[in-house]
């Protein structure tokens, strides 16, 4: 350490110390000599033992006296020290000091001043203050040396203590302002503060704290600082300040006080946390963004955590009071509720479920019921996933997380469409498909077990005129009623479906012919009763037995089918076992059938005439076209062999397709040939005047042709006009508005009323010829014919008897009054050379045996 010299003037001090030292040899003449002894023993006690080294120095720095405390600041010998030069006892960096101060006390009552370390040998250099000056006209330096190197030394911790604080606050992050704490004044404030606020340190340091308005959040005035001096700490994690750039930033303020040299200061410590308050407000945002959509979507969210083997709920969405009932804090008082809950029969399958999933396989979400605190059963969809955690080498599940969605009305909607998918909506019976399931299972038990397996197969006898007549309502319940019917009158081990329409196929397990025929009689006379009327509908029932009538479900099914048609050919409400006949039956059935097709392919129909007679002038009144099958093989086929299976195989409407233009081409040539005016009537079937092609198929004929409208006659049974009543009449006015003649064929055997009858558009009634048959002895029969002649005068229309086939019948017509007559005793039915030169004679049929010439022949 360099010495250090201050350079201090002779002044009034040099002054005092010449006035001390006249006053000493004043003292020194004038005291008594025991007096002066002893003064001098004190100056001398005191020159030695004060604390402040005195050394003498001749003018050339030679060392000549010291007093006891300098030979011990140097750590010698008095001795020792005399006769050295002053320069050699300093260290080498205070000689050019110790020089200059030599040099400075050369001259009279000179003073000057130094610091300098001196050199001690073995020890640390103390530091010492020289205060000298030189004496005896500058012949003597006197220098008193003050140990300061212990305050030197506080004085050198102080600064440097104060340098690292200094260094602390000016690198401190965080923002620091020192306040003082009576005025308010800002008194520092460091350079992070200054940063923060985006200001100069002029706009903070000097002003009053309140008075900067970025800082007023912390103090908006002096009542505000006051408090904050009078609270002594203060922490406000949630305070906003304004920077000078107008930037609103969060900070975390920390304020204290203490005293520094008798002031009071407050210090405060401004952090800036708005990028961790922004993530905060984020987090907080984001996680009540989570819980918002959590509780307002429909599933059920829950997380549970395990720990050392026991269960804890951590989290359940408000959604579990919907879904279960319990709310979330019953979940978290007793965390294995939610396992009471499982239904009880799908437990096994939910703890088979948590198993695999505990062992990580991957597995769909469940779907089981639970039981919810109202006792009311639901279904859910328990979706869930297990969180692993790791310590060590062993690996632990920590955490299942999951969502469970109420799917009550799914699995109910899809029950519901299951079994809308296997049964009949109306009947609520099994349908078709899920009738051969059964029966297919049926039968390998039965197979197995060798047992027997009866197939019924219903139809209920007239069900079409029904529905027809009395609206599908009716049908609908009378269908329902058949299905009740025959539930009741089976077992729960037997089958009952609807096969569509009005079939209903029941399938008895184990019964053999005795037990089915039992049951065929149970159902025959439940009889189904329609509602609203006191009318039982009947079913007709064929029966198949299981093996014997077939080894499967279509052959069984076939084969009761056969049997059912057979019922109902003969007359519906009863049964027929299936037999090998009627299988033969059917075959050939199916046979005609195919043969039709191909007669029809082949244009092997024929249509023969039958003349109708003017009973009044013996002369054509018009003809019967009547079909007939011209077989290559088997000859000429009657209409009663294959009319019906046409009709029932729906190739009747492709014959009638035919029949009509064929009919008008062949009255359009008989014009043309000259034969005048003459009308034919044509058979209609039911099936096809309701059909749309029919009213097309007439209207294209007659354009065709161009024969008058009225030359075309249809005739239609009661039984066709009472299949649909509706629909006949409108087809019905539609011929009758074209011009067409309408007649009732077979009359007298249908049931049709007076009152219906009259709103007819018809024509004429031909009266059947069962009536005609036996009319001179069968009195009933007589008692008919006289009521539609009656009937057809009385309604204006014509009435013509058919199957006349001999004089007495037509006597007896023509006495009752029968306008018209056809019958084999005017003519049979004629191929088109014949009638057409029966119609060129012109015969008389009254009187000319031309026509019943035409008997003989054929
Ligand atoms: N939908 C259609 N049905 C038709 C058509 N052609 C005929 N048929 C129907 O077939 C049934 C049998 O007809 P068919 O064998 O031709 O017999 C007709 C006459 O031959 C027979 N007939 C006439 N006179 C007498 C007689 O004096 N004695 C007697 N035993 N039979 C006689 O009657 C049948 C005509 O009856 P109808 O039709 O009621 O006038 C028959 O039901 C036909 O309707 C056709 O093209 N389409």
């Amino acid at each position: 350490m360099s010495g250090a010299v201050s350079d201090t003037k002779s002044s009034g001090n040099s002054s005092d110390s010449r006035n001390e030292a006249k006053r000493m040899s004043f003292k020194a003449n004038h005291l008594p000599r025991k007096a002066l002894a002893a003064e001098l023993e004190l100056y001398n006690d005191l020159y030695e033992s004060t604390p402040i080294a005195h050394f003498t120095l001749d003018r050339f720095g030679v060392v000549r006296g010291t007093n006891q405390t300098g030979a011990d600041l140097l750590c010698t010998e008095r001795e020792t020290l005399l006769g050295r030069n002053f320069e050699d006892l300093v260290d080498d960096s205070s000689r050019p000091t110790i020089a200059s101060l030599l040099s400075r006390l050369s001259g009279a009552d000179a003073r000057a001043s130094c610091e300098v370390s001196l050199l001690v040998e073995g020890a640390q250099a103390p530091r010492v203050r020289i205060e000298a000056r030189s004496c005896r006209e500058g012949w003597e330096y006197r220098l008193a040396l003050v140990d300061i190197t212990e305050s030197r030394r506080a004085a050198e911790a102080l600064q440097v203590s104060e340098a690292r604080y200094r260094g602390l606050f000016e690198a401190a992050k965080d923002g620091i302002m020192i306040v003082d704490a009576a005025s308010g004044e800002i008194t520092d404030v460091n350079p992070s503060m200054i940063r923060m606020l985006v200001c100069g340190r002029e706009q903070l340091v000097g002003h009053k704290l309140w008075n900067v308005p970025s800082l007023s959040a912390i103090a908006a005035d002096q009542a505000e600082f006051a408090m904050l001096h009078y609270n002594d700490f203060m922490h406000n994690i949630d305070q906003r300040l304004e920077t000078h750039d107008g930037r609103s930033i969060a900070v975390e303020v920390i304020s204290n006080s203490y005293r520094v040299n008798e002031t009071t200061v407050l210090q405060f410590n401004i952090r800036d946390i708005t990028i961790r308050k922004n993530a905060e407000d984020a987090l907080l945002k984001s996680e009540e963004q989570c819980r918002t959509i959590v509780s307002n979507i429909n599933e059920y969210v829950y997380s549970v955590r395990f720990e050392n083997g026991d269960i804890k709920s951590v989290y359940h969405s408000p959604k579990c009071l919907d879904i279960t009932g319990y709310t979330p804090e019953e979940y978290y008082k007793d965390p294995l509720l939610w396992f009471t809950m499982i239904h009880e029969e799908d437990r096994n399958q939910v703890v088979q479920f948590l198993n695999s999933i505990f062992a990580g396989e991957d597995q769909e979400p469940i779907r089981h019921r639970i039981v919810h605190k109202d006792g009311s059963v639901r279904w859910i969809l328990n979706n869930c996933a297990v969180q692993r955690a790791r310590r060590g080498e062993k690996v632990s599940i920590s955490r299942l997380d999951g969502f469970i969605l109420d799917i009550t009305d799914i699995k109910r909607a899809e029950e519901n469409i299951f079994f809308l998918a296997h049964h009949d909506p109306l009947t609520k019976l099994p349908n078709r498909s899920t009738l051969y399931a059964k029966i297919e299972q049926v039968i390998s038990v039965a197979l197995r077990n060798r047992r027997n397996v009866a197939l019924l197969f219903l139809d209920i006898d007239g069900f079409k005129q029904i529905n027809d007549s009395m609206g599908h309502d009716v049908g609908d319940r009378l269908l329902q009623t058949v299905a009740r019917k025959l539930s009741d009158c089976t077992r729960s081990c037997d089958v009952v479906a609807r096969l569509g329409g009005d079939e209903f196929v029941v399938v008895l397990w184990d019964c053999g012919v005795t037990e089915t025929t039992l049951v065929a009689e149970k159902i025959i006379n439940a009889g189904f009763p329609l509602q609203g009327t006191n009318i039982m509908v009947t079913p007709s029932i064929g029966i198949s037995i299981f093996p014997e009538d077939g080894k499967d479900y279509l052959a069984l099914l076939k084969h009761a089918d056969i049997a059912m048609y057979h019922a109902k050919k003969t007359g519906g409400n009863n049964f027929q076992f299936f037999t090998p006949r009627l299988n033969q039956m059917a075959h050939e059935r199916f046979a005609v059938e195919a043969e039709l097709r191909r007669a029809l392919e082949h244009e092997e129909f024929v249509l023969h005439y039958q003349p109708k007679v003017d009973l009044v002038t013996g002369h054509f009144s018009g003809m019967e076209a009547l079909i007939r099958w011209q077989h290559p093989v088997r000859g000429l086929i009657m209409p009663e062999e294959f009319i019906t299976i046409a009709e029932e195989s729906g190739l009747l409407h492709q014959i009638s397709k035919w029949i009509i233009p064929t009919v008008c081409r062949q009255i359009q040539q008989w014009q043309q040939q000259g034969i005048g005016k003459i009308s034919a009537a044509v058979n209609l079937s039911a099936s096809f005047f309701q059909h749309r092609d029919f009213e097309e198929t007439v209207e294209a004929s007659l354009l065709e042709t161009g024969i008058p409208p009225e030359c075309l006659e249809l005739e239609l049974t009661e039984a066709t006009i009472m299949s649909d009543p509706q629909r006949v009449l409108g087809s019905m006015a539609a011929m009758k508005a074209l011009g067409l003649q309408l007649s009732i064929d077979d009359f007298g055997i249908g049931y049709s009323s007076l009152s219906y009858l009259k709103k007819l558009p018809v024509d004429k009634l031909k009266i059947d010829q069962s009536f005609i048959r036996n009319i001179a002895r069968d009195q009933d029969n007589a008692a008919v014919v006289r009521a539609v002649i009656s009937i057809g005068r009385s309604m204006q229309l014509k009435v013509i008897a058919e199957g006349v086939e001999n004089a007495s019948q037509l006597a007896w017509l023509q006495a009752e009054g029968s306008e018209e007559a056809q019958g084999y005793y005017f003519s049979r039915p004629l191929p088109v050379p014949k009638m057409t030169a029966l119609l060129k004679q012109n015969a008389n049929f009254l009187h000319n045996p031309r026509g019943r010439e035409q008997l003989k022949q054929h």
